[in-house]
């Protein structure tokens, strides 16, 4: 159901406070505790109820402003607002005219409050939820239809050939893929060919990422990530040793104008690294790794630490089993941390998954939220005892190849 907005109305409600000095102060000696109080009428019958808290004169104001703000909201279906919310705020509070009154402040902005106030109570109804359960379920709710953004490492392996490049760039494609990194490093023509060639498949509008895994010193990875910066690179990952706090920074200070950040952690050994990467400006993507930190609870400080400094997490999933481990994490951080998609993303490698009980999930190049119990690590016996070194049939085949 649409629930069209067909009436808007607001009353003056003031409650004789004063007469007993409730709710005095020593600025507001005698306030009559009042309300602008709106109620919205849809066409299914639906209300959503709002209002602003005044003190009595001057109440009859905030109705004048909020009856301005009426035919901004009246003939607007809830779906159309809630899907895109953040407009529809941004249309009450910048009306070009309106907004002189405040901006979003004063008497404008007490209106703008008991209308939207109006508009949250009719959603929270409309969905059979209390707001606080409506805005907690929002995000997990998101996650479960939609998924976790992935990026996808499996297309450029520094190993692979042109060709095999293009295969599987253009199978990414047709999968839905629009996040790519590729493998850098070893030979700048190399790099610049394959970079190139990638971007060309790709196009402008998808994100492309680079990873030398710490093959370059400070100086070289400048001028190697600058010579690079016409594919236009999110981020270089790590561009030296992952020790090299200071290191980072100076890449940092010296790619920032080409537009390209530092992202590192896959070998960041524990939660004061990451402090120190944080404080330093020397990242400016986290890459949590499930399995090389201290597990969960030292993968939860880092997270913590993230949203402090508003450093986006990319996690690390290059290796077995981490895709199926971090997803757990980065769920977390967006559902109870961060509630944030600005650029971040989770690496997918697209290797070994059969080989664990819940595998991690892709659904149009976004990660499934995981619904079994558990992290996730449990392998199925016959691969672990296939795969055992050096007693599995895989070892003992390779042995006596
Ligand atoms: C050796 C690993 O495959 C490494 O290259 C993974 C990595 O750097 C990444 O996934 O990022
Ligand atoms: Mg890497």
């Amino acid at each position: 159901m649409l629930h069209k907005i067909i009436n808007l109305t607001v009353r003056d409600v003031r409650f004789p406070t004063s007469l007993e000095q409730h709710g005095s102060d020593a600025m507001h000696t005698d306030p009559d505790y009042s309300a602008a109080y709106v109620v919205l009428d849809t066409d299914c019958g639906l209300k959503g109820f709002g209002l602003t808290f005044t003190l009595g004169k001057g109440t009859e104001i905030v109705l004048c402003a909020v009856k301005a703000l009426a035919e901004l909201v009246v003939g607007k279906s809830l779906q159309e607002i809630v899907s895109n919310f953040r407009g529809f705020y941004r249309l009450l509070t910048s009306d070009g005219q309106l907004r002189w009154l405040g901006p979003e402040k004063g008497v404008i902005h007490l209106a703008t409050a008991a209308v939207l106030n109006a508009v949250w109570d009719l959603w929270a109804r409309a969905e059979g939820k209390p707001l606080w359960k409506l805005l907690v379920d929002m995000v997990k709710d998101q996650m479960l239809k939609e998924g976790y953004p992935a990026y996808t490492t499996s297309c450029a392996w520094l190993g692979y050939s042109d060709q095999q490049l293009k295969q599987l760039c253009s199978d990414a494609l047709k999968s839905g893929w629009t996040r790519f990194k590729v493998k850098v490093g070893a030979d700048l023509e190399d790099d610049i060919r394959r970079c190139c060639l990638i971007r060309q498949m790709i196009g402008p509008s998808s994100t492309l990422m680079i990873d030398a895994n710490q093959r370059w010193d400070v100086a070289e990875a400048i001028s190697w990530v600058s010579r690079l910066a016409e594919v236009k690179p999110l981020w270089i990952e790590e561009p030296t040793s992952p020790d090299d706090i200071l290191g980072h920074a100076a890449i940092s200070k010296a790619l920032a104008p080409l537009g390209i950040g530092v992202a590192t952690g896959e070998q960041c050994h524990n939660r004061v690294m990451f402090k120190q990467f944080l404080q330093a400006s020397a990242l400016q993507f986290v890459q949590i790794d499930s399995c090389r930190l201290g597990s969960v609870n030292e993968n939860l400080a880092v997270l913590l630490m993230a949203h402090k400094f508003q450093v986006p997490v990319c996690p690390h999933a290059g290796g077995v089993g981490l895709c199926e481990l971090v997803q757990h994490l980065i769920l977390f951080d967006y559902i109870c941390v961060s509630a944030d998609l600005r650029n971040r993303m989770c690496e997918y490698v697209d290797h070994l998954h059969e080989h664990f009980t819940s595998p991690a999930v892709i659904q149009d190049a976004h990660y499934m939220p995981p619904k079994d119990p558990g992290y996730s690590c449990e392998m199925l016996e016959a691969s672990v005892n296939r795969h055992e070194y050096p007693e599995g049939d895989i070892w003992k085949l390779e042995i006596n190849k």
